[in-house]
């Protein structure tokens, strides 16, 4: 990647506008005005094109929901385009026969199996491969690509727990050590280095961004934290399966996982890590009748003199610099209505009624934040890009 730089302030139509970052790849240039990017010669288009962006970007798994979603945001990417796709039994298909709202992504590839694909043109993978067939695929591909991996694969640093919890052996338990855990706000420096980073699980995401933070300032205790958790239907995946049918999720919900969801092990190693104790907590998942969202509905017990208000004061100062994790209004109630389709995590605090205890609610796009989004904002940070590059979506409501 060869580039160069420049800025300037130039009049279009007559205004005058700040001209930044004008850049230069092999003689095609790229004109950024106001936050927004477009060829000089071309008219400003949504589009996946290779051609014009200098990054070219494998995406292992395309042909399911957070596959799919990768393409939907890097349609609005400057720098990363699409060399690479594969599926499975979608193998031999175009994108849009199997995703038709994506009939006008034409210059996308054909959908390979991934044995068959060739990473010679590519720069960058996203992993969207369900785990158990990931760490084989993975440790298989060149050195030098950056990877971020949507699966649960490499989430766990002890591999024993992951076999325990995952119920299978770990198969690339060398490259689980280069592994970073890709929770972006927490991790930021880390994941600058890394060329593998696990981003997190959907459930991991809404609950360790809010908790981290208060238990890091020593304001939660570490026993008896309940999380209430529920999430759409996209969280399954796109594969058939009778429970995720019209008939068995409308009209009603669900629990799952009740005492043993595999994230349990994943959540507490994020919050043991900043408590550097053992935290464990309750869990339960549910099950909802819409398509994405998530929210979390967290009980958590303060700290003797603690104050509700000491707890919204500390996520005030932890957040206040990030684009996408929002603490809200105090008494604002979140909603996953209010983040759908957009990579912001909400977050507000609540006194309980008992005293001493508290509520905080959590919400995200499970395929968006949960994990496309935040997959996206880690290979931003990876590759030197802004984080928030190609991720200036406005939630989609209603
Ligand atoms: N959905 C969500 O909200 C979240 C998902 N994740 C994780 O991201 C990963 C992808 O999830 P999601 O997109 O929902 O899953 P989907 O089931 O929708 O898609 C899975 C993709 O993997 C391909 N695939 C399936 N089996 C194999 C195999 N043996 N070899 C190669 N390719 C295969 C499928 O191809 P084909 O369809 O052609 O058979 C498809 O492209 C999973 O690990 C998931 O747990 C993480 C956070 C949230
Ligand atoms: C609704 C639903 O089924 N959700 C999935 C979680 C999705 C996710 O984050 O999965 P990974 O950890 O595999 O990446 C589940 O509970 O297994």
């Amino acid at each position: 990647m060869s580039t160069t730089t420049f800025s300037s302030t130039c009049f279009l139509k007559g205004s005058e506008v700040k001209v930044s970052n004008l850049k230069s790849n092999n003689g095609n240039w790229k004109l950024h005005i106001g936050g927004s990017t477009a060829l000089s010669t071309k008219r400003m288009q949504i589009s996946n094109s290779k051609q014009e962006k200098e990054i070219r970007v494998a995406l292992l798994g395309a042909s399911g929901y957070t596959g799919a979603e990768i393409i939907r945001l890097l349609a609005n990417h400057p720098y990363f385009g699409i060399t690479v796709m594969t599926a499975d039994r979608n193998a031999g298909k175009s994108m849009d026969s199997v995703f038709p709202h994506f009939i006008t992504q034409k210059d996308l590839p054909v959908l390979v199996s991934t044995n068959d694909a060739d990473f010679s043109d590519v720069d960058a993978v996203f992993c969207c491969l369900p785990h158990g067939t990931t760490q084989e695929i993975i440790k298989g591909l060149p050195k030098r690509l950056k990877i971020v991996d949507l699966s649960a694969d490499f989430r766990l640093r002890n591999v024993s727990e992951y076999e325990e919890w995952y119920g299978q052996p770990h198969r690339a338990p060398d490259l689980q050590e280069e592994a970073v855990y890709g929770l972006t706000e927490i991790l930021r420096e880390e994941i600058k280095n890394a060329h593998l980073v696990a981003n997190p699980g959907c459930y991991p995401t809404s609950i360790q961004l809010p908790l981290i933070p208060l238990i890091k300032a020593n304001l939660i205790e570490h026993k008896n934290i309940i999380v209430d958790a529920k999430s759409g239907v996209s969280g399954a995946g796109r594969g058939a399966k009778v429970g995720n049918l019209y008939t068995e999720l409308t009209e009603g919900i669900m629990s799952y996982g009740v005492t043993r969801h595999r994230h349990v092990p994943e959540i507490e190693q994020g919050l043991s890590d900043a408590a550097h104790s053992k935290v464990t907590i309750s869990f339960t998942p549910h099950l909802m009748p819409m398509s994405r969202g998530m929210q979390s509905t967290i009980y958590v017990e303060m700290g003797s003199g603690v104050t509700t208000e000491n707890l919204y004061q500390q996520l005030k100062v932890s957040y206040q610099d990030e684009e996408f994790v929002r603490l809200l209004e105090k008494g604002a109630v979140p909603r996953t209505h209010d983040v759908r389709g957009s990579n912001y995590c909400y977050i507000n605090v609540f006194p309980d009624r008992i005293p001493g205890r508290a509520i905080i609610i959590s919400v995200i796009d499970n395929l968006v934040k949960g994990a496309s989004g935040q997959a996206l904002q880690n290979l931003n940070i990876m590759m030197g890009f802004p984080e928030n590059t190609g991720l200036g979506y406005l939630p989609l409501f209603p």
